[in-house]
């Protein structure tokens, strides 16, 4: 009989116990949690302590994932443990082997995919069961691929994500801190933001967003600074900030006023309405909409045209329309950054995060 059937033993789970103290990488904040719910509901049973409060977010957490486990018997929790080990084990153990071409991510990225064909170079966002939600390393990886593609030999770059979701915005898991490191995760957070943003402001080629679905948060914010906007009628453009308790960025809180006019932009920005493609085509936001059905097809089959077209000329133009007001743009990004590097410290903002957490609200 198989061990999954059987359960596993007490010998498989303490052996697991034991590989997990030897992992070499981090498997992050979303594995930890189950991993420790499961390890305290194998061996203590469904959770039995008292519920952390709201703004000890570490032990909060910890005590949602556990308690969310229920009446979950034992042996199962002993089961799922050593399962999602082995899974960890077994992927660090295949980082070493070749992959197929079809598959083989470009070295150095972990949570995009980045290739260059026919004068394009495309990166896609690549966490889908995580709606492509944007974490810490996600965002340093964005840069540095921004970074070889403005230097490379291709002539359009290109932005999307893989699976049902554009992106869900930024990872709310980056807020699962302890208290006492707040401050400087705040001060850190706000230096990752307004260095991103940043990279969009003063890139130097065409950039364009392939919005392949619902955008949330700062995916939409920052489509402003693309030079092109192509969205799936399935797509939706959500800018949930005051319902997180914080504020607008990626110089939004600019640049969408004079895009469409501030009661149009307080629409979003303020009050959160979230908007369908064809009217965030309507407002400036979007360029074109495709119907979702051929929707690569037609996007693909444009910028292949379009690439074709001289590369220094596309490049010069570019600059010469976002020229004016790069300026501008990288004083209110600082700005908006030290805003909501004094939000993310804020009363209303961890509630909500908090209530994303343990799942009370979605947006
Ligand atoms: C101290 C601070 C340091 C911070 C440093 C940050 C620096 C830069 C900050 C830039 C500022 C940006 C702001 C924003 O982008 S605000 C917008 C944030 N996004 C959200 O609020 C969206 C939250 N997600 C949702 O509401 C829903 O998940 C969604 C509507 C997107 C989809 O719902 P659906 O029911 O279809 O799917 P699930 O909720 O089950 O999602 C599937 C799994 O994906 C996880 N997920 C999705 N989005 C996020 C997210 N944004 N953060 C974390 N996790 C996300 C979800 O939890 C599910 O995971 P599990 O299967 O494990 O449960």
């Amino acid at each position: 009989m198989s061990k999954t059937a059987m359960g596993a033993s007490q010998k498989d789970f303490e052996s697991a116990v034991n590989q997990m103290k030897l992992l070499k990488k981090d498997p992050g904040n979303e594995v930890k949690l189950k991993l420790y719910a499961h390890y305290k509901q194998a061996t203590e049973g469904p959770c039995n302590t008292p519920k952390p409060g709201v703004f000890d977010l570490i032990n909060k957490a910890k005590w949602d994932a556990w308690n969310a486990l229920g009446n979950l018997p034992k042996e199962t929790a002993r089961q799922n443990y050593v399962d999602l080990v082995s899974g960890l084990s077994s992927s660090s153990d295949s980082s070493s082997q070749v992959k197929p071409e079809a598959d083989r991510k470009q070295a150095g990225y972990e949570t995009l995919v980045m290739t260059s064909e026919d004068g394009i170079t495309k990166i896609m966002l690549n966490r889908p069961t995580k709606m492509n939600a944007l974490t810490t390393q996600m965002y340093q990886e964005i840069m540095l691929a921004l970074e070889a593609a403005s230097k490379d030999d291709s002539t359009i770059t290109v932005l999307t994500g893989n699976g049902s979701y554009f992106s869900s915005g930024n990872d709310l898991t980056n807020f699962v801190i302890s208290p006492d490191e707040l401050e400087e995760r705040a001060r850190r957070g706000a230096i990752l933001l307004r260095d991103f943003v940043g990279c969009f402001i003063d890139f130097p080629k065409p950039l364009v967003a392939v919005v392949n679905g619902p955008a949330v948060g700062i995916s939409v914010t920052i489509l402003r600074l693309f030079d092109l906007v192509y969205a799936s009628d399935r797509a939706t453009f959500h800018t949930p900030f005051s319902h997180l308790g914080q504020t607008p960025e990626a110089c939004s809180s600019y640049t969408f006023p004079s895009l469409m006019g501030p009661a149009k932009a307080a629409e979003m920005l303020i009050f959160g309405k979230k908007l369908t493609a064809a009217e965030a085509c309507a407002r400036g936001l979007v360029t074109e909409v495709f119907p979702d059905s051929t929707f690569q097809k037609e996007v693909w089959t444009r910028l292949k045209a379009y690439s074709k077209l001289p590369r220094n000329a596309l490049r010069i133009s570019k600059q010469m329309i976002r020229n004016h007001e790069k300026e501008k743009l990288h004083a209110i990004n600082a700005e908006e950054s030290r805003i909501l590097q004094e939000r993310w410290q804020s009363d209303e903002c961890m509630n909500a995060i908090m209530n994303f957490l343990s799942r009370k609200a979605k947006l």
